[in-house]
């Protein structure tokens, strides 16, 4: 269970997340939906401690109870808290074998390969080549999918996951998600697609650093498709919004 408690985030010019209150239960996926700009992000890099983050902001961050606060990215990593970029990291030099086989060396068999690179709609041929620039950057990104689900993290972000991806389908994204699932892992995927957010069991949408509701992918998707889709509002101070005029 992932605890965000008073999470509140502001540059020297402006406040990106105001006052955020959420708990993300284990084995469930989640969707955070919003415009450009609503702080999707800075939610995620908070959430994953990365640097000029997890000191920055006020507020606390409870894993199973325990106060994550002030550890580091690779402190939370090592408790199973894990995301897959918008934009994947390349690796020169290194395998696609080796990299999925970072997450889980011992147990993981060549069949198994094949298996969740056939999930991210790759075949066999890619285990031979190299996570580096010889990929695409939709290659890239299906690996990494392939390899978060092989980590069978905790608590996984997925940013954009079909960002970049041309063929990757709904049911294929699908797949994936049911898969972490039933490993238990709690997965929280950022977009700004409805259709994508249909896939979770629940949505939160976020509006101008805040959480402007909760509910079902299906609730939320009605109230971001009546008030995202045409919102002129976007980056403006939390206080000049009105927040809370759609009703159920
Ligand atoms: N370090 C920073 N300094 C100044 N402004 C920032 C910083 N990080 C983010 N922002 C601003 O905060 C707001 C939220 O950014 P964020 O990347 O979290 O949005 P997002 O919801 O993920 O958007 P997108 O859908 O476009 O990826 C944006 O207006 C962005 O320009």
């Amino acid at each position: 269970m992932l605890e965000l408690k008073n999470i509140s985030f502001c540059t020297s010019e402006k406040n990106i997340l105001n006052d955020l209150n959420y708990t993300f239960e284990r084995g469930k996926t989640y969707s955070v939906l919003g415009n450009n700009g609503v702080g999707k992000s800075t939610l995620a890099k908070i959430i994953m401690g990365l640097n000029g983050y997890y000191k920055n902001h006020k507020g606390e961050i409870i894993l199973n109870n325990e106060d994550i606060t002030d550890l580091k990215i690779d402190e939370r990593a090592r408790k199973g808290i894990t995301m897959a970029w918008q934009e994947p990291a390349r690796f020169k030099g290194m395998s696609v074998i080796d990299y999925l086989k970072l997450g889980n060396k011992n147990q993981l068999t060549m069949n198994d390969m094949i298996k969740y690179l056939n999930l991210v709609g790759l075949n066999e041929k890619y285990l031979n080549r190299n996570v580096d620039k010889t990929l695409s950057g939709g290659e890239r990104k299906r690996i990494e999918l392939a390899s978060i689900v092989i980590l069978k993290p905790e608590i996984v972000i997925l940013d954009e996951p079909d960002s970049g991806i041309d063929m990757m389908s709904n049911s294929m994204i699908d797949s994936i998600l049911k898969e972490l699932k039933n490993n238990n892992s709690t997965v929280i995927t950022i977009t700004h697609r409805e259709e994508i957010s249909l896939l979770s069991d629940k949505a939160i949408l976020l509006c101008n650093g805040m959480i402007r509701n909760e509910g079902t992918p299906e609730y939320i998707g009605n109230i971001y498709k009546k008030l995202c889709d045409f919102c002129t509002n976007i980056n403006e101070p939390a206080e000049k919004i009105e927040v809370k005029k759609v009703a159920n």
